[in-house]
């Protein structure tokens, strides 16, 4: 089990971290040449099948065991009156996902993928962030460390989902201290359908700001200040990925802003990851500018669960099956291809 004595130690677990193996990602390249179709006509396939092989570390990579890990957390922000549900919920879809009832659970089996559900610091909720760090330094690293040990290293593929009811503002607090901007920027209405959980977002967003501004140039201060139970988890579990050669999809707004530190520790410590889809959420698209990971598909989903993660391990089998599937030029009894 891996434990974090220190907030330096964890920072040098985020620093020091393995890259991605440019040979197998060539040596895909190379085989994908030889297949019996003209050369790059898979177009973005044929990147993700490199980009597997590249942090899988082999030439030919395997999706055997897709694993999705939703972890679930509860927010003492919510007294603020940023979100309309209570955060019994967040025990409440615990108990749905447990029995296979949520959105995620039919989205996991249809891609054949498992499904973990991990209640992060027994849901207890995090202190308000507008009045006191959300997290003691002890309660956080035991946080990252419940994502850490989460991924076990026989997983192929890691897809991250959350559960926790208020979690959208803190991921707009937590993408606003570690890129700059207010709650008008990065705030929009979650699973809200009123105004006035918007303008209590932003107001939360704001106070949690000015409260907190003398720690905010420094990510991992800035993790355990403004953001979450499960937020943490999450970037654990990110970061166990990367030094286990485990590829990552994230889901929506609120797994982008988790992880989002990673990259101001160490500007390719989100390379190993992909964003799913693009959040409803208006910050997600901000926030994905700033980290420069362009999200493969838009289908204006603001749910969480892990579901626009889960909703896109389709596309990696097809691309893997095309690529160690197909025949080749030479198999068909024809000459090399005369495209490439
Ligand atoms: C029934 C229900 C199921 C959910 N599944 C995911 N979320 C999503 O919504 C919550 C965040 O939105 P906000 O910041 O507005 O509270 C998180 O639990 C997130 O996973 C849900 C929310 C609800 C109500
Ligand atoms: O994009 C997300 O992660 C999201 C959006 C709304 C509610 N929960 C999560």
């Amino acid at each position: 089990m891996k434990q974090f004595k220190s907030i330096q130690h964890l920072r040098q677990a985020c620093t020091e971290i393995p890259s991605k193996d440019d040979d197998a990602a060539q040596a895909t390249y190379n085989h994908q040449k030889t297949l019996l179709k003209p050369p790059g006509s898979l177009g973005e396939l044929e990147n993700l099948v490199a980009w597997l092989a590249s942090w899988q570390r082999k030439t030919t990579p395997t999706l055997n065991r897709v694993c999705i890990i939703v972890f679930a957390g509860n927010h003492g922000v919510t007294e603020e009156n940023v979100t309309p549900y209570d955060p019994v919920i967040t025990q409440m879809m615990i108990n749905q996902m447990n029995q296979g009832h949520a959105a995620i659970n039919q989205l996991a089996n249809t891609a054949n993928a498992e499904l973990r559900i991990i209640p992060v610091h027994d849901l207890k909720p995090t202190q308000n962030i507008c009045k006191y760090p959300a997290m003691s330094e002890e309660e956080f690293l035991k946080a990252v460390e419940t994502g850490y040990n989460a991924v076990t290293p026989n997983i192929d593929l890691l897809c991250l989902g959350e559960v926790g009811i208020g979690n959208t503002t803190i991921a707009a607090a937590l993408s606003a201290a570690l890129f700059g901007g207010d709650g008008a920027q990065w705030v929009s209405k979650g699973t809200s359908t009123g105004a006035d959980h918007v303008a209590n977002k932003q107001n939360a967003v704001n106070s949690a700001l000015a409260l907190h501004k003398d720690i905010l140039e420094d990510p991992l201060e800035v993790c355990r200040h403004l953001g979450g139970y499960e937020h943490a988890a999450l970037l654990g579990a990110a970061l166990a990925a990367r030094h286990l050669n485990i590829p990552v999809i994230l889901d929506g707004f609120v797994c982008t802003s988790a992880v989002a530190a990673l990259q101001r520790l160490n500007p390719t410590g989100l390379d190993h990851t992909k964003i799913s889809h693009l959040s409803a959420e208006k910050g997600h698209l901000l926030l994905a500018g700033n980290l420069n990971l362009y999200p493969l598909v838009a289908f204006n989903m603001r749910l969480g669960e892990g579901s626009g993660a889960a909703l896109v391990i389709p596309i990696f089998q097809g691309a893997l099956a095309c690529y160690t599937g197909m025949s080749r030029y030479k198999d068909a009894g024809l000459p090399p291809n005369q495209g490439s």
